[in-house]
């Protein structure tokens, strides 16, 4: 691999040992994000090299759809297979419990759906992602219905939380999800019990989903690099 900063060296070793864990005749669930794309990339250079046969991917957004395609993955949907083996996905944030905060593509609610009905549930991340506690570095996405915005933001304050809507980075106006929907990042001060906390605002109607991820994922793969050594450390 060609010298690059570390943290992109991270996110292709980790995409790659992931990768690497793929196997010939499997339903595979593509994840969203700059770390899973390298594990897209390289199950598609598994496949033309021929080491790698027969899989078919479920996309988790537009994003992994577009990479899929570009690497020559065959797709599928969640109408035609009757069980997805492995998805690999990235995250935003990973707890010593393995719980997730995921969104920051704003893709979530897919990736829940399809991370969820995995066999096995891969998460790849450098190591600036594992916290001590959810909330602590990263904010908590919630996508939201667009006529409910107003309302869902005054529900996020009465549980505690400082709710503003994502806007656009080289387009004006809200992020739009691959659903048509808006996102409303909200800041916790304490989110002290992710499980209760995913449930309370997936109740609030107009909500989608939320960016947490309770008890879904099986394994987190950490990038990290030491001594100028690229490494991938396992956590069951
Ligand atoms: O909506 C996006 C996803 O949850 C991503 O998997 C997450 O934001 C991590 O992305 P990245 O690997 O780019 O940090």
């Amino acid at each position: 691999m060609s010298q690059q900063d570390p943290v992109t060296l991270m996110k292709q070793y980790v995409g790659k040992a992931a990768a690497d864990r793929v196997q010939s005749g499997t339903i595979v669930g593509l994840g969203t994000g700059s770390t899973t794309a390298y594990a897209i990339q390289y199950i598609g250079e598994r496949l033309q090299s021929g080491e790698l046969k027969d899989i078919k991917g479920i996309p988790t957004s537009f994003q992994a759809t577009v990479l899929a395609k570009q690497y020559g993955i065959p797709l599928t949907t969640l109408d035609e297979v009757d069980r997805i083996d492995i998805a690999i996905d990235g995250a935003d944030e990973v707890d010593p419990n393995k719980n997730l905060i995921k969104g920051g593509g704003a893709a979530h609610t897919r990736e829940k759906i399809v991370d969820s009905l995995a066999e096995v549930f891969i998460v790849v991340v450098d190591n600036s992602k594992l916290v001590d506690r959810l909330g602590s570095t990263f904010l908590l996405p919630v996508e939201v219905i667009p006529m409910a915005m107003t309302p869902v933001m005054k529900a996020l304050e009465k549980l505690g939380g400082k709710p503003t809507l994502r806007m656009g980075v080289k387009k004006a106006g809200p992020v739009v999800t691959d659903e048509g929907n808006l996102v409303i990042d909200v800041k916790f001060d304490a989110l002290e019990n992710p499980a209760e906390l995913e449930k309370e605002i997936n109740n609030i109607p107009g909500v989608l989903d939320n960016g947490l991820f309770v008890g879904v994922a099986d394994i987190i793969l950490v990038g990290e690099v030491i001594d100028g050594q690229a490494k991938v450390r396992e956590i069951l």
